[in-house]
């Protein structure tokens, strides 16, 4: 990647590359391998730089308590079972999802190439970021790709009356002619847990009709969400049935724990979710008819004759084309908390 700005920081904007050896530094000190760390640290370098800021470095703190706790493994070595033509397995050993899905990627890739399908179902994992980096590079290498990962119980089924599914997200990208990739990328619960944070951190309320209290009323009060209320699905019904496909695939297909599973009520400082990803890659060269590519881009020219101005992900590959020029902007705040975690 071209990067505008070579220096550590210029001002209160840092350089791709001196922004992932920083967060790298900061994870290895707490903790992790350098593999592991430069996966995650890029991870959330790339979610800074394309304004995705519940998942960007606001999650470090997040990173650095679940690893100074032992609640994750930073050096987990993932393990990959060759399950089936179009079918592995990772055992991510209690460590992060991303270098499981790392170690997978090449053997998915040529599976999915010859069969046309390939499955990745990864288990024992820890995400706590979004899932569109998970997604996006496939795209780039040709392949429609699909992925779910569930979270920690915070989230109330429709019709019931307590927390039980995470926030689920369900990311989908799609190669393009000449493009960056189609890709969306979304929670299933009305808005992220994350975006819960923010707003309690910025003193600001929540939309209302996304979250209830510990008693079960509406509330518009981060704080509330945070201390024993929970969030609805987006939709009512439609978001907790896609809610429920997340944790049936993420979870009951991989092996993973279901967010309601894992008890980490007694392991203070916890912030990862324990549970499971599920992956799935298409190959279009293997559709026949007429070639998906155009098919693509008919639907997008049909889309935008119909008076859509914006497509998902545009605002991301906006900003991150900002950011390749002008740097990644780092608050004054935010600078000090990362350099608080490089030394504590
Ligand atoms: N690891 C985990 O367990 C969890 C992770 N997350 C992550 O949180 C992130 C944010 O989720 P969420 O708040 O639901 O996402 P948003 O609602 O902000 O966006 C969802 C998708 O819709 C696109 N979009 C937004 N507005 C428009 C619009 N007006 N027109 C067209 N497209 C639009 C976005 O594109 P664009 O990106 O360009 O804005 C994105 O692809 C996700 O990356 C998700 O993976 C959420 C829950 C749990
Ligand atoms: O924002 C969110 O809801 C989450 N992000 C990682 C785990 C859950």
């Amino acid at each position: 990647m071209q990067q505008a700005h070579t220096g550590a920081r210029t001002g209160d904007r840092i350089a791709f590359d001196p922004l992932v050896e920083l967060l790298t530094a900061i994870l290895v000190r707490h903790g992790a391998n350098r593999h592991v760390a430069g996966i995650i640290a890029r991870n959330c370098a790339m979610c800074e730089r394309d304004g995705c800021t519940s998942h960007g470095i606001f999650r470090m703190a997040g990173y650095v308590s679940s690893l100074d706790c032992g609640w994750v493994d930073g050096t987990a070595v993932p393990v990959i079972e060759d399950a089936a033509p179009a079918y592995c397995r990772v055992d991510a050993k209690n460590g992060f999802a991303q270098p499981a899905l790392e170690l997978a990627r090449k053997t998915a890739v040529e599976k999915a190439r010859h069969t046309g399908l390939a499955a990745i179902a990864i288990r024992g994992s820890h995400h706590l970021s979004a899932l569109w980096p998970d997604v996006e590079p496939f795209a780039g290498d040709g392949l429609i790709a699909f992925s779910v990962v569930n979270s920690f119980r915070c989230t109330v089924p429709h019709g019931g009356d307590s927390p039980l599914f995470g926030t689920n997200p369900v990311a989908f990208a799609v190669p393009r002619q000449g493009e960056e990739p189609l890709v969306f990328d979304m929670a299933t619960s009305a808005i992220p847990n994350g975006d819960v944070q923010i707003a309690a951190r910025a003193g600001q309320q929540l939309p209302g009709g996304v979250a209830v209290d510990a008693n079960g009323a509406p509330t518009t009060d981060p704080d509330a969400v945070l201390n024993g209320g929970a969030l609805l699905t987006f939709g009512g019904h439609k978001g907790s049935a896609l809610s429920m496909m997340v944790e049936l695939l993420a979870a009951g297909l991989t092996g993973g724990h279901f967010s309601h599973e894992f008890d980490w009520s007694g392991h203070d400082g916890a912030q990862t979710p324990h549970t499971g990803q599920f992956v799935l890659l298409i190959d279009p060269q293997h559709a026949g008819g007429r070639p998906f590519g155009d098919r693509v881009e008919t639907l997008i020219k049909d889309m935008r004759f119909a008076g859509v101005q914006r497509l998902p992900a545009d605002r991301r590959y906006r900003n991150r084309r900002r950011a390749e020029q002008q740097g990644i902007h780092i608050g004054v705040e935010e600078r000090a908390r990362l350099d608080a975690l490089l030394e504590g």
